[in-house]
């Protein structure tokens, strides 16, 4: 299909469960050699961004430690004054002297929660750096395991893995040092990655038609109800991103749009007669009851691109099969939570059981946002600045993902183009910006 979803072959972006990893580790079957690589980098990077002062590496029993202890032994080559404990006898007292403490007790694949000892010693750390994640940091969820410390920064290997993006895992993390430790690109091919970074080089945006006219851009409609600022804003981030035509269609008389958004009073069946009509917004401000009504009669036409948000998802809390035909649902965790249950600890398994039961691509926001496909590709975007988190901004999404959909791109990539362009616009906007400040600058972030 056109402007589909693209997997870099060389694997860049490719994020790694443990389970793969450790997979990866079996395949490539020379550890002691890729442990003297993770070891030198860990070394090389503290001693780029450190500043000389008595380390302490703690070590663990398995691979984490022997890196801890590889990098050790380069420290102390270059001058630096280093010691080694092992965790299970160091002492909170001395951890707490350490200019610096090297975190190599537990990697990504940790089995269980952190017992007393181990948590103290991590607690009593001022200054740390962490080897593959924090230890108590589950790699898989970025969900801590009963104590996981922050680290000034944390240093990884071959490939990230979820627990890096995911939060609370993101912010214990500190900045991510992806190094590569010679793993061939073809064993990661092997273990078949499934999650991925939201970037650029995951899709295409598909160029202007230079001989078209604004239906052959597509036409989004968009329904308009109680809280008519929530369509128009997704209105102006559709016209801004592409769409050739966008239609609020409004029950009653609401206020007047700008110029250039056309307002249909008709009723849905009336607009439905329109075969160019196929790309539809429901839920923006539309009210539940009647986002519920409109969702069902859009869902018995066939062909249509919908893409439900908002009160349309709230209309089918706890009946999620409802939403079977939508293309795109963009949740946020409540609106998730009242129709799937409860997320748990593992974001990435919630957002691909929901794909699965609605057979939508499923746009699970927040801070770090999932993007899940039925077939269980998922996504995970990291680029959205917290002031994106103020009223609005979802409704831009919606619109902005509808101009993406009519323009030719299919959902999956969409989503994923949608949401990276709704945190690379507000990166520019900066802090302080509103909702309404996003549409403009999609304008020249959107074109192919
Ligand atoms: N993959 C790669 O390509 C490369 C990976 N590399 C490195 O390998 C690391 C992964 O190595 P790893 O598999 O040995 O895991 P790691 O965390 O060191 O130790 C597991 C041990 O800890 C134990 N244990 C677990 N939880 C526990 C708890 N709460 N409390 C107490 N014990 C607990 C567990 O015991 P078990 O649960 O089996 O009883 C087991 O003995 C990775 O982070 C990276 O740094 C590099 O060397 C280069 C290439
Ligand atoms: N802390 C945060 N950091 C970055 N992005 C955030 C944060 N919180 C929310 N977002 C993003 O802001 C948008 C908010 O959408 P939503 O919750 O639907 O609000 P609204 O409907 O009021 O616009 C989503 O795209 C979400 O991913
Ligand atoms: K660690």
């Amino acid at each position: 299909m056109a402007y589909s979803f693209e997997r870099p072959e060389s694997f860049t972006g490719a994020l790694l469960t443990p389970v793969q990893m450790a997979q990866a580790d079996a395949l490539a079957g020379d550890t002691a050699r890729l442990m003297e690589a993770a070891g030198r980098a860990i070394a090389r990077s503290i001693m780029r961004r450190c500043k000389k002062v008595p380390v302490l590496v703690l070590a663990g029993p398995g691979n984490n430690g022997g890196d801890g202890r590889v990098a050790a032994r380069y420290l102390a080559w270059e001058g630096w004054p280093v010691r080694v404990r092992d965790f299970r006898t160091a002492d909170p007292a001395e951890v707490a002297r350490a200019g610096l403490v090297v975190d190599a007790i537990f990697g990504a694949g940790l089995s269980r929660d952190l017992d007393e000892h181990t948590i103290s010693l991590l607690r009593a750390a001022k200054n740390l750096v962490a080897v593959d994640v924090p230890s108590g940091l589950d790699g898989a969820s970025g969900q801590v395991r009963g104590f996981a410390p922050q680290a000034a920064f944390t240093v990884t290997f071959v490939r990230k893995k979820p627990g890096h993006l995911l939060f609370p895992g993101r912010a214990l993390c500190g900045e991510v040092l992806l190094r590569d430790i010679g793993m061939p690109v073809s064993i990661i091919g092997r273990v078949g990655p499934d999650i991925w970074e939201n970037s650029p080089s995951l899709f295409t945006l598909p160029p202007r038609d230079t001989g078209g006219h604004k239906y052959t851009s597509g036409e989004v409609t968009i329904l308009s109800g109680t809280l008519p600022g929530a369509a128009r804003l997704a209105a102006m981030a559709a016209r801004r991103a592409g769409a050739g035509m966008v239609s609020l269609a409004a029950a009653d008389a609401s206020p007047l749009p700008e110029a250039g958004i056309i307002l249909r009073h008709d009723p849905l069946d009336r607009l439905l007669e329109d075969p160019r009509r196929l790309h539809w917004v429901v839920g923006p401000g539309l009210g539940v009851a009647a986002a519920g009504v409109a969702l069902a009669r859009l869902l018995q036409t066939p062909g249509l691109a919908i893409l439900a948000d908002a009160d349309a998802l709230t209309a089918c809390a706890g009946t999620p099969k409802k939403l079977r035909g939508v293309c795109v649902i963009t949740p946020h965790e409540g609106e998730f939570t009242r129709l799937f249950g409860t997320i748990g600890p593992d974001k990435i398994a919630a957002a691909r059981r929901a794909a699965a039961l609605t057979g939508a691509v499923t746009v699970l926001k927040g801070p770090d946002t999932v993007i899940a496909a039925p077939e269980g590709t998922a996504v995970i975007n990291a680029n959205a600045p917290p002031w994106l988190a103020t009223g609005g901004t979802g409704d831009v999404l919606s619109g902005l993902i509808a101009a993406l959909l009519t323009r030719g791109m299919a959902p999956f990539p969409a989503a994923c183009a949608g949401v990276w362009l709704h945190g690379a616009a507000a990166q520019e906007a900066g802090p302080g910006m509103l909702a309404e400040d996003l549409p403009s600058i999609l304008g020249h972030i959107t074109q192919g």
